[in-house]
């Protein structure tokens, strides 16, 4: 009998999870599998998660939550051949978004539980430290995901009442970019590490770039660009913008950042702190992803 683990986060996106697990459950039932919850505590859930992995032996890990709860099963089957199932059930789902899982929470668990396409995916590595597998970024974004991680507000108004403020306090920064093609001195708001195309509000970020082809972007947001993706982020959230906008994008499959001072960093919707040097690197093909069968890589 095929055994599942269920990492359900209980406070993603201020949902409530009972629709999920009643649904869990019923599948169960119907289609014969094994399975346990294992529930988020915001504590040493590495710990927690890499212990029950190796006790319970599942043939898949679906993560019930935002980029951050698959960043948790995903770093912790690192180069496994265990399939990984998203269940979105976050405040944007970035990264659920990107890989075209459905939005409904009936075809998203059916997905997860029986899907058998998986495809690999790479992951970021940041400072030899930090793993990333949608988005980092220094500057304004990681200031908005600093400021609503503290007001605790997980919805998607929540963040978008930080935008406001996170823009007007924050400064222009200079950096320094080199990857093994060059160096460039740029200077901006927010410089984007991006696994995938779009940000979990679901607004683009560069119209190229895969998670699958061995190679990150990076992305520098000048004054008029992100002044121009704050306003039309406030309107709505599901926008495909100007190719304009996105002329200041490098792919690479390495890069070094230094910045003109400290500057706040996030991680997949994680704020890690402030740092004014990044070594940015890929793993290539590190986690399989489940996804709906048959359907190419755009
Ligand atoms: N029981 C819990 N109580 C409080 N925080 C938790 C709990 N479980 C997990 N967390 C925290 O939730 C964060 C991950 O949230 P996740 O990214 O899955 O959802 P989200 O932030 O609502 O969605 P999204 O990433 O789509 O914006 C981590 O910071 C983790 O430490």
């Amino acid at each position: 009998m095929e055994k599942i683990l269920f990492v359900m986060n209980p406070v993603s996106g201020g949902i409530d999870k009972d629709e999920a697990i009643l649904r869990i459950h019923w599948l169960a039932v119907r289609e014969k599998f094994d399975f346990k919850f294992q529930y988020t505590t915001g504590v040493n859930d590495d710990e927690a998660l890499r212990h029950e992995i190796n006790w319970y032996r599942p043939d898949r890990v679906v993560a019930c939550g935002g980029d951050g709860t698959v960043l948790l099963v995903a770093r912790n089957l690192l180069n496994e051949d265990t399939p990984i199932g998203i269940l979105p059930l976050g405040s944007a789902n970035g990264l659920a978004t990107e890989l075209a899982i459905p939005d409904t929470l009936p075809e998203a668990v059916e997905l997860a539980v029986n899907g058998q396409t998986s495809r690999p995916i790479d992951l970021l590595r940041f400072n030899q430290k930090y793993l990333g597998i949608h988005l980092g970024d220094v500057g304004v974004n990681a200031l908005i995901v600093k400021n609503y991680a503290k007001s605790g507000d997980r919805r998607m108004v929540g963040y978008a009442k930080h935008l406001f403020r996170a823009f007007q306090e924050s400064e222009l920064m200079r950096y320094t970019i080199k990857t093994p093609e060059g160096e460039y001195q740029k200077e901006g708001y927010m410089l984007a590490f991006a696994n995938a195309r779009r940000f979990g509000t679901g607004i683009y970020l560069s119209l190229n770039g895969s998670m699958s082809d061995g190679l990150f972007e990076i992305c520098n947001f000048r004054e008029i660009e992100l002044e121009e993706l704050i306003n039309l982020g406030l309107t709505k959230f599901e926008l495909f913008l100007d190719e304009e906008m996105y002329s200041d994008v490098i792919s690479c499959k390495e890069a070094e950042i230094t910045i003109d001072r400290k500057i706040d960093f996030q991680i997949d919707g994680e704020y890690i702190g402030k740092v004014d040097h990044l070594t940015i690197s890929m793993i290539e093909s590190a986690v399989k992803v489940i996804v709906t069968g048959g359907e190419d890589e755009e």
